[in-house]
């Protein structure tokens, strides 16, 4: 279904309701450039630290995508597990898995209530960024601590840059983008202000600052578009 949520005059704050729910696959291809592209890596690099058996997570699995694409991308019996506070998000990342035969187990809850054991892979991809940065720090250490040695955390951001000038300049240039999949000004605008305070992006720096202090050995930029990015930390 075609994302036109912010059609219409809204003044709620942006949620992981229904509506959002009903069109996300939509509003995600449309609003992360690359985003196929991202996800398409993140799998390509997940497989290369997995095995019969292994334990994936996603974090914010929303629809379930990353999982049932990595479930068709990979040669391995994997064990895997989606996390979403969203019920909206769940029925249809449970269809999509019927529709599809893939068995994903599939947990309604905070990511901070479930128990993480014995991950190879932890996925979470644009869901750090809605996590009060008060608590992301806590939640990163509890990834770090959920994987085993050798195991990775592939996760995607929004960012923002440090220099002021620079960011002007990312925000346009990822306006022009929406407008070139069908987003109207009006529609960039709703969604601007809907996401106020609810969507907290960090710089690069911060993203692999906080990585780095929760203990991982290593963290790379797997890819880069302007305000969007991929990494990879690997314990
Ligand atoms: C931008 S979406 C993630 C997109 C998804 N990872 C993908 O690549 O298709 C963020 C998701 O995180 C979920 N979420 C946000 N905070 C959460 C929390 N504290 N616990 C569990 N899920 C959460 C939302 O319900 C939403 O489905
Ligand atoms: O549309 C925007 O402004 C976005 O930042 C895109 C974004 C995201 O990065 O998470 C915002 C909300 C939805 O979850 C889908 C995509």
């Amino acid at each position: 279904m075609i994302d036109k949520v912010f059609n219409k005059t809204i003044s709620k704050q942006f949620e992981f309701d229904e509506e959002v729910a009903s069109v996300f696959d939509d509003m995600l291809e449309r609003s992360v450039p690359f985003y196929k592209q991202m996800q398409k890596l993140s799998i390509s690099f997940a497989n290369n630290f997995l095995k019969d058996n292994s334990y994936v997570y996603d974090l914010g699995c929303s629809t379930a995508s990353t999982l049932i694409e990595l479930s068709k991308n990979s040669s391995f019996k994997l064990n895997l597990v989606g996390i979403d506070n969203s019920n909206a998000m769940l029925d249809h990342a449970s269809k999509k898995a019927n529709a599809f035969g893939v068995n994903i187990k599939l947990l309604n809850d905070d990511i901070f209530n479930v128990e993480l054991k014995n991950a190879s892979v932890v996925f979470s991809n644009y869901t750090l960024q809605f996590i009060r940065p008060i608590n992301r720090e806590k939640l990163v250490k509890k990834i770090y601590d959920s994987l085993e040695v050798g195991g990775v955390f592939i996760f995607s951001e929004k960012l923002v840059s440090q220099d002021s000038f620079l960011n002007k300049q990312f925000i346009d240039e990822y306006y022009s983008f929406k407008k070139a999949q069908g987003y109207s000004e009006f529609e960039i605008a709703q969604k601007r202000e809907a996401l106020e305070n609810v969507l907290i992006p960090y710089t690069e720096e911060e993203n692999k600052k906080m990585i780095k202090d929760a203990g991982f050995k290593h963290c790379e930029t797997l890819f880069r578009w302007v305000n969007f990015a991929t990494f990879i930390a690997i314990k």
